[in-house]
């Protein structure tokens, strides 16, 4: 943490990033992108698998985040539902910019690239995911890009905004800027993402019933 940093802050900023570290997607899960077979129905499975495991690792840490289950019960739900897909371009996103083990970089890339996704959105995807490599971030910036995007209050049916901002945010507005600017590239994915959605609804894919509850469909 930034030297200029509160007591309450940097104790802060180690609650989050301890829940980011413990909350991880499990390793045997995450190894079958090695293993699996490659088709495109077999790549859409796995990151079927992958997503509805994130979203469960997600839920925990966001439990975490200090002050979240304070928050009115209907705001936690709103909020996990208007981040997931982003929260999950993030994390999605550092496993590209070299996360271990090896070998995950790869071989993800090349499951996204075939499972479906047309063309169109795969450029934007993929820049993203170049723009948020470049930043090389530590797992502290990691952590805080991640729960800022999921505490962030502008969520479609949040109620008391007010409510939210008062959570403390270490404000390192210098330090932030580039990654919070990438935010703003992170909400242009959500648009892409309901169209990707779509198209793979209109081919007949079947998604798991937390991923249809938490992206509305079906
Ligand atoms: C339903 C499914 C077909 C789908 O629909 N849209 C998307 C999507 C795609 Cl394509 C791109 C971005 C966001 C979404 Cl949401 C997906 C797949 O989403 C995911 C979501 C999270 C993760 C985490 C991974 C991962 C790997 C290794 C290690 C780790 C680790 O954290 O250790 C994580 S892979 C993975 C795939």
């Amino acid at each position: 943490p930034p030297p200029n940093c509160s007591r309450e802050q940097r104790a802060l900023i180690q609650a989050i990033l301890k829940a980011y570290e413990r909350h991880q997607i499990p390793h045997d899960v995450a190894k079958k992108l090695l293993h699996d077979q490659y088709s495109v129905e077999e790549n859409f499975l796995l990151l079927t698998e992958m997503a509805t495991n994130q979203v469960q690792v997600l839920v925990e840490f966001t439990k975490n985040i200090p002050g979240f289950l304070s928050l009115d019960h209907e705001d936690q739900i709103a909020l996990l539902k208007g981040s997931a897909v982003e929260a999950m371009f993030l994390r999605s996103a550092q496993v590209f910019s070299s996360k271990t083990p090896a070998g995950h970089t790869e071989v993800l890339e090349d499951r996204i690239r075939k499972s479906g996704i047309s063309e169109e959105f795969i450029i934007p995807m993929f820049n993203f995911y170049k723009s948020i490599g470049g930043l090389h971030m530590n797992p502290e910036e990691q952590a805080l890009l991640t729960a800022i995007t999921i505490l962030t209050p502008d969520r479609p049916y949040v109620k008391d905004q007010s409510k939210l901002c008062t959570l403390h945010h270490p404000h390192e507005p210098q330090y932030f800027a580039r990654l919070l600017g990438r935010l703003t590239e992170l909400r242009s994915l959500n648009h892409y993402h309901t169209e990707i959605i779509s198209s793979w609804r209109v081919s007949d894919h079947k998604f798991t019933p937390l991923l249809c509850e938490i992206w509305d469909v079906q």
